[in-house]
């Protein structure tokens, strides 16, 4: 199927579907995933009925009316218990701001390949990261039809200096994402009746870390044969997701991947690993994945953690302290979890069940 071209050769996706003798028709063999759960018939496939997945209206969490605090509070707990995943409007990002972001991110996978090279990363935690499929060089088979770029951007900012205002955008962006994080994240803090400053403490959020991810999916000839992102969950906190307006992220909810269509200028959020930690499993980090299309797609998120040197852990949480909830997993140190995860094939909640404690009736 593959026609003639060195695979070990290839930097992204993007690269192979733009090479003069590769067969613009067909998927190279190595994107293939024959068995993936997308061919699946267990995993039947429906669009959310809109009205079903949350929504958070961002400006009523800091509202001054008692009343509507205290139901956004709840409304916001509701959505981390039931969906993992919810839609953010009133958030305070200009739509602009966001059309602005998503523009120059586009023009970054448009430079030139050389260009993009120049960024390749070669460890788990260098900053500044370029680079295609999940783990290309080392653990995958079967390749991701996906590039990506992954920046440091907190405490310590890094960014390309091109393509240019890619800097000072992503700068603006993720300041403004920031704050609503921040928000988010006492509200979810409110909703779980934590003591005030608990769980800021416990997961030293002061020194917490925050990533960009770009992802890329070139347009496919055959959509159906291969796969942007496959089934995981999101380490950290809460990942901040924008997208072009091409659809792609799933979720799996009740045994089956429905489609997220996410309202116009909201911002999609879910909750992740270390969340579901955090909570004694309350809240859950859920299952989602990539599919990709006809037309070339591009998601950004803003992935936020606690600290690299704390340890988190449910005995943290005052969730647990008592018989009938006893700890779920056992305390991780965050770069030992991220290191685990990013060396290892992205494979559905496997990071999440190595620290998971089997309870000694189940042995
Ligand atoms: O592209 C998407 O919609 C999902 C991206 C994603 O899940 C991730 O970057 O972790
Ligand atoms: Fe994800």
């Amino acid at each position: 199927m593959a026609a003639e071209f060195d695979i070990n050769i290839i930097t992204s996706v993007k690269q192979l579907t733009e090479m003069p003798n590769v067969m613009k028709a067909v998927v190279p063999c190595y994107y293939a995933h024959p068995n993936s759960p997308i061919h699946s018939p267990a995993f039947g496939t429906s669009d959310a009925d809109l009205d079903s997945i949350p929504i958070v209206d961002l400006s009523l969490l800091s509202s001054e009316d008692p009343d509507q605090h205290s139901k956004a509070i709840h409304d916001l707990g509701r959505a981390c218990e039931d969906w993992g995943f919810f839609m953010v409007v009133n958030h305070g990002i200009a739509e602009s701001l966001m059309k602005e972001m998503i523009e120059v991110t586009n023009e970054f996978f448009e430079m030139a390949e050389e260009e993009k090279s120049r960024y390749i990363g070669q460890q788990v935690f260098d900053p500044i990261k370029y680079g295609t499929s999940f783990n290309y060089t080392s653990k995958e088979t079967i390749y991701y039809w996906r590039d990506y770029l992954k920046l440091s951007v907190y405490p310590h900012f890094h960014s390309p200096h091109q393509p240019k205002h890619f800097r000072e955008l992503l700068r603006e962006y993720c300041e403004k994402c920031r704050k609503v994080t921040r928000t988010l994240l006492s509200g979810i803090s409110e909703s779980l009746g934590l003591e005030h400053e608990l769980m800021k403490k416990s997961l030293d959020l002061d020194s917490g870390i925050e990533v960009f991810v770009a992802n890329y999916y070139p347009a496919c000839p055959q959509p159906e044969l291969v796969m942007g992102l496959p089934p995981h969950s999101d380490f950290g906190l809460l990942t901040l997701l924008i997208q072009n307006e091409v659809g792609g992220l799933q979720l799996q909810r009740n045994g089956k991947w429905i489609n997220i269509n996410p309202i116009p200028n909201s911002i999609l959020v879910n909750t992740a690993d270390h969340l579901e930690i955090f909570t004694n499993g309350k809240y859950k980090s859920v299952l989602h994945r990539a599919v990709v299309k006809k037309v070339a797609r591009i998601s950004i998120g803003i992935a936020n953690s606690p600290a690299m040197n704390a340890t988190v852990s449910p005995a943290a949480s005052p969730l647990i302290q008592n018989e009938r909830f006893p700890p779920l997993y056992f305390p991780t140190k965050y770069s030992e979890y991220v290191e685990m995860q990013q060396t290892n094939p992205l494979d559905g909640k496997s990071c999440l069940d190595r620290i998971k404690i089997i309870s000694p009736s189940l042995k």
